[in-house]
C-alpha cells in the first residue's frame, strides 16, 4: 500500500480518547516533521473545562462551539504557517467531519491503547483536570476512524518515540 503524502498545507489531527497520548505524541511528531503544534484542549470554553473537571462528560451541544473555535484556529494557522499538527479528541465521526470543513485538508491519526493502559496513563499523568473516571464516557463516545475517512489508526503500545516512528513509516509528511 502506498503511503499517503501529507503536503505542507495539510493539517494533521492526532485524535483519540483522553490520556491516549495525543499531546505527547503530537508534540514529538510536530518537532520531527518540522511543523508547529497546537492543542485543541486549550480552545475549550471555560465552562467545558469546568464540567469535565467536575466529572461531567461533554454533550454534542457543548462540543459544537469548541469545534467551531478549532476550525477557526486552523484557518488562521493555514494562512500563517501552513499545515500544523494538532491534538484533538475528535471522538465522533461528525466532529471529524466538522474539522474537515477547515479551509485546508485535515489528515487524522487515531491513537489507540487498551483500556488498562489508558487507565494507567491517566492515573500517572499529574496536574491534569481530566480524572480517570471520565475514561468510560470517553470510550462510550468514541467512534473509531472509518475506512472512508482521510486518516489511519495508530496503536501506541510502544514508547512515544516508537509511536512517532510508526507514524512516519506510514505517512510521507512532506
Ligand atoms: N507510549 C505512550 N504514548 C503516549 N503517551 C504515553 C505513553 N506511555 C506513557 N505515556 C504517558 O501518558 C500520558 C498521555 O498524556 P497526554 O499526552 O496528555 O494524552 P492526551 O493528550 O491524549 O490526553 C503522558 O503522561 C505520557 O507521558
Ligand atoms: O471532547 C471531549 O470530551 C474532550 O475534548 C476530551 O476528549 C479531552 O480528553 C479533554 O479535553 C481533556 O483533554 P486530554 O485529551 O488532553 O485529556
Amino acid at each position: 500500500m502506498s503511503k499517503p503524502a501529507i503536503g505542507r498545507d495539510v493539517h494533521i489531527c492526532v485524535m483519540g480518547v483522553s490520556g491516549v497520548g495525543k499531546s505527547t505524541v503530537g508534540a514529538e511528531l510536530a518537532a520531527r516533521s518540522g511543523r508547529s503544534f497546537g492543542d485543541a484542549d486549550d480552545l475549550h470554553p471555560r465552562s467545558n473545562v469546568e464540567a469535565m473537571a467536575a466529572g461531567t462528560p461533554l454533550t454534542d451541544t457543548e462540543r459544537g462551539p469548541w469545534l467551531d473555535a478549532v476550525v477557526a484556529w486552523l484557518d488562521e494557522r493555514s494562512e500563517d504557517t501552513g499545515g500544523v499538527v494538532f491534538a484533538c479528541s475528535a471522538l465522533k465521526r461528525r466532529y471529524r467531519d466538522r474539522l474537515a470543513e477547515a479551509s485546508a485538508p485535515v489528515f487524522f491519526l487515531h491513537l489507540t491503547a487498551d483500556t488498562d493502559e489508558l487507565r494507567r496513563r491517566m492515573t500517572e499523568r499529574k496536574g491534569h483536570f481530566m480524572h480517570v473516571d471520565m475514561l468510560e464516557s470517553q470510550l462510550a463516545d468514541l467512534e473509531p476512524i472509518e475506512a472512508d475517512e482521510n486518516g489511519l489508526e495508530i496503536p501506541t503500545s510502544g514508547s512515544v518515540t516508537e509511536t512517532v516512528d510508526a507514524i512516519l513509516a506510514r505517512i510521507r509528511a512532506v
